[in-house]
């Protein structure tokens, strides 16, 4: 249990002695606040999802930023034949921990992984490492999660919701434990318009929804998804909400707090600009776009793009773990919400978006791109299915026919189907706008010392989104692509050939239907010398008028 009524708590390497403040908070022994880094000092740290995008940059930075933490230990699955031991090793060389690595080449000794399989009973972990884990873990940090938007309903449910159940089990067996903070979305309750930092009523009990499951056949519990979803948008963010709930009812015995970022990009800052490593989310259609494939997408162009970089989650995260744990003795017996997003306190807008995108991927073309990046968004449905007609599925079936007839395999209108079935998943996020209370993330920062304030920096006011979304776009080419930045000009040059194909094949086009249609009609030719007429009498109007004027 952590509701500890005293606690003395060692700080490891810095030597330097946390203890209860009258209030119950954990202060130095001058009697102040101990620093975000002074707090992790000697801790022991259980993180899930440490393999995921938000759950490597959450490692690379407590490592980096508190290095006197004791131990890291990570609940990692073997995968895709390669053991947690290879894994967790190839996932330390990855240029994401370079500056831990120039900090301390022995940073892998902190790091200990722990075989686990969140969706098997006990989260399949041994016996000793329940031990091992009970008797020293004083943190958790939650970030296991599928986040797949058409996940089977069954699977996320198990691992979204009951394998944080079976965490927080966990959890309650840890003699010294301090803070749980759990990762959920700022989408979990995307039904609502306007979200506050409480956990809302689920949508169903989960313990009901489980039980009824587990006896059905798949095909039934797809057929009944829809229903049981109402609406929200995907199983995803159902049952993320399920989550909050459970995660809610231990929050009498646990000291919780749970972080609802919006939508994760890039890092902002650190470790270095533009960090990201998948394709979920926006990446993946900025990818899509600079490579000239994605040329529409439905998305409202005034609504508020509610993105977060992935440095600004972690460093909130971290600072969340701070705050609940050293204040555990005094919450009330609540999880404390934060809403980690942008759009109430520096707002960007998708249209924005856009441009700086397209313009980024021209000044930064990505390599061998299928034509050149020209994308628009608009909400309005016919004129989106037009241009999937023309800009999407109709330059597909050439290139393909081009491809069969060199006696390659068409591939273009896969592609392109694949594309669409992602877009169409993205779109409901991209059309509409929400309102979320962020004054939890305000309250953290005012309790932040000036120093925590820059090495934890959540401060979004201070974001520059063009800037951002350039860096961005780069991250993309260089840390998703594995494109290299000398490759620039090739790229150009690539482009300008595309340009030249294009004006090639437009005027073969016109050629084309001037021979088929116009010069085989009269009809059609009359109409044509009456446009063209109509043409040369305006000029000859314009012409006449200016020259009276002047
Ligand atoms: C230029 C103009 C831009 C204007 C911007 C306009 C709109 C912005 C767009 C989106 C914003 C909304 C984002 C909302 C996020 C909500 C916040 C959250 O809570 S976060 C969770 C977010 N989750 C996701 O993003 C996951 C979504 N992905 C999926 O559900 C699935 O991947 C899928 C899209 C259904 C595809 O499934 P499928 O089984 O077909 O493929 P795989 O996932 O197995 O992937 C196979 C292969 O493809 C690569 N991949 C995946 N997604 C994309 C993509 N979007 N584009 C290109 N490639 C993609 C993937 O990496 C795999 O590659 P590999 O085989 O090499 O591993
Ligand atoms: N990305 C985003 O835009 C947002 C994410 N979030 C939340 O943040 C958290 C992290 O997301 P993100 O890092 O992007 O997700 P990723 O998909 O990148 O990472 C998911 C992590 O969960 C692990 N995991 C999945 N299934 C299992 C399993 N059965 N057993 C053990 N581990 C498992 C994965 O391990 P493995 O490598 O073995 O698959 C991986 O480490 C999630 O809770 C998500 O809901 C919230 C808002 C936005």
């Amino acid at each position: 249990m952590i509701r500890e009524r005293s606690c003395i708590v060692k700080a490891g390497g810095t030597g330097r002695a946390t203890q209860m403040g009258k209030t119950g908070e954990e202060t130095g022994a001058d009697g102040s606040m101990v620093s975000i880094a002074d707090y992790y000092a000697g801790k022991n740290v259980l993180i899930t999802g440490a393999t995921g995008f938000m759950g490597k940059v959450l490692v690379e930075k407590l490592l980096r930023s508190c290095p006197e933490v004791q131990t890291l230990y990570l609940l990692v699955r073997p995968k895709a034949g390669q053991s947690m031991h290879e894994r967790v090793s190839d996932m330390m060389k990855c240029k994401l921990f370079d500056r831990v690595r120039e900090d301390n080449p022995d940073f892998h000794q902190k790091i200990v992984p722990i075989s686990s399989e969140l969706t098997q009973p006990a989260l399949a972990i041994s016996p000793e490492d329940v031990e091992r884990l009970t008797s020293c873990v004083n943190i958790i940090f939650h970030c296991a999660a599928t986040i797949r938007f058409d996940e089977p309903l069954k699977h996320a449910l198990q691992l979204n919701v009951m394998a944080t159940q079976q965490l927080l089990n966990l959890a309650q067996q840890m003699h010294h434990l301090q803070a749980f903070i759990h990762i959920s979305t700022a989408y979990a309750n995307c039904n609502r318009r306007h979200i506050d930092e409480i956990i809302y009523p689920p949508p169903v009990e989960p313990k009901k929804l489980i039980d009824s499951l587990e006896w059905m056949e798949d095909s039934i519990v797809r057929d009944i998804t829809p229903r049981l979803i109402g609406d929200r948008p995907n199983t995803y963010t159902y049952t993320k909400a399920l989550a909050e709930c459970v995660v809610q009812r231990e929050s009498s015995k646990l000291s919780i707090g749970i972080i609802r970022p919006s939508i994760v990009g890039a890092s902002w800052q650190e470790p270095f600009p533009g960090w990201i490593d998948n394709f979920n989310g926006p990446s993946g259609v900025f990818i899509a776009a600079g490579k000239g494939i994605l040329r529409t997408m439905r998305a409202n162009n005034d609504a508020v793009a509610d993105l977060i970089p992935v440095d600004v989650v972690i460093n909130l995260t971290l600072a969340a773990g701070w705050y609940t744990a050293v204040h555990r003795l005094t919450f009330p017996p609540a999880a404390l919400v934060y809403n980690c997003t942008t759009g109430g306190i520096n707002p960007f807008h998708w249209g924005e978006i856009e441009h700086h995108v397209m313009s980024s991927f021209k000044r930064n073309p990505l390599e061998q791109a299928f034509r050149r990046p020209n994308a628009n968004i608009t909400s309005n449905y016919l004129m989106n299915q037009y241009w999937i007609l023309v800009s999407h599925k109709f330059p597909a079936l050439i290139y393909d026919l081009y491809l069969r007839l060199s006696g390659q395999k068409p591939q273009m209108m896969r592609i392109f189907n694949r594309l669409h079935k992602a877009i169409g998943l993205l779109e409901y996020f991209s059309s509409q706008d929400w309102e979320w209370n962020s004054e939890n993330m305000n309250m953290l920062m005012s309790h932040l010392s000036p120093e925590d304030r820059k090495t934890f920096n959540f401060d979004v006011r201070q974001l520059n989104w063009p800037e951002y979304i350039e860096n961005y776009c780069i991250g993309t080419k260089k840390y998703v692509l594995n494109e290299d930045m000398s490759d620039i000009p090739a790229a150009k040059q690539h482009l300008r050939k595309l340009r030249n194909i294009r004006y090639t094949f437009n005027t073969l086009l016109l050629v084309f239907i001037w021979r088929v249609f116009i010069a085989r009609s009269q009809m059609a030719r009359n109409i044509w010398y009456f446009v063209v007429s109509l043409c040369f009498k305006f000029l000859s109007y314009f012409r006449a008028s200016s020259t009276l004027t002047n």
